[in-house]
């Protein structure tokens, strides 16, 4: 579903922010990216979802190498990929309702069938009233399940999280870390990038660790679970 080829990617000047990086993400996995500040956990997922372009190799996203996608086919590419931040990126002049509204809007969806989804998405991670709030009004982790809301209401296949938990203290890091899971169960297939070892150890999945733009070592799920 997600490889990597010898993928370096070069923002300027000599240093890379990613370094020969080969690595294949299966359908339906569940990964995490891991490793310190800096060792290019970010740069890895703005390349999966064409962000970025690598400087060299290649990253195929189910088959297809984005650096090769005509301009035209790149919203084709994003819907099949949902995006969650640290710092959720919500709009704070709109509704929680009006936030995932947002994302079903620029695909020219219906309004009845805009509100059925909306409402079930907001059910599901238990949302539902807070649906006229405005999210600086909402506690972090309810902002950062907004943002799950709003990443999620395409049903995309593949669901990309940059450091979801970084500005969220270590109980509400795991009921967000669960709602993933839950994702991943229902088919989906999840890359976090995180520096928080603890959550790594309670989550217990593959994990590709990153150190200066290399990837150094893959630990396997049964491996994590024995440490
Ligand atoms: N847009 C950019 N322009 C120039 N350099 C960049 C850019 N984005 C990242 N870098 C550099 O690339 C390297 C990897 O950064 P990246 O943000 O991918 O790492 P990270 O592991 O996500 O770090 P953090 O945990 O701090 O977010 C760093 O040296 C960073 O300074």
């Amino acid at each position: 579903m997600i490889q990597l080829f010898n993928v370096s990617k070069i923002y300027h000047g000599d240093v890379p922010a990613l370094e020969g990086i080969t690595m294949r993400i299966t359908k339906g996995e569940f990964v995490f990216i891991t490793g310190k500040s800096g060792a290019g956990k970010t740069t890895l997922l703005r390349l999966i979802f064409r962000a970025e372009l690598p400087t060299k190799g290649s990253v195929l996203v189910n088959n297809f190498n984005i650096a090769r996608l005509q301009r035209h086919s790149i919203p084709f590419l994003r819907r099949n990929i949902g995006v969650v931040f640290q710092d959720f990126k919500l709009l704070p002049q709109k509704t929680v309702f009006e936030n995932v509204a947002f994302a079903l809007e620029v695909l020219g969806t219906p309004k009845r069938e805009m509100n059925q989804r909306i409402m079930h998405v907001l059910q599901y991670l238990g949302l539902k009233n807070k649906r006229d709030m405005f999210p600086l009004r909402l506690s972090g982790g309810e902002q950062q399940r907004v943002a799950i809301a709003r990443a999620i209401i395409n049903n995309p296949p593949i669901l990309l999280a940059d450091e979801p938990t970084g500005n969220l203290d270590p109980e509400i890091s795991l009921e967000i870390m669960h709602v993933f899971e839950d994702l991943h169960r229902q088919g989906s297939t999840v890359v976090v990038a995180t520096h928080d070892v603890d959550l790594i150890k309670k989550i217990r999945k593959k994990v590709f660790c990153l150190d200066k733009g290399k990837l150094i070592d893959v630990i396997a799920e049964e491996e994590i679970a024995s440490t």
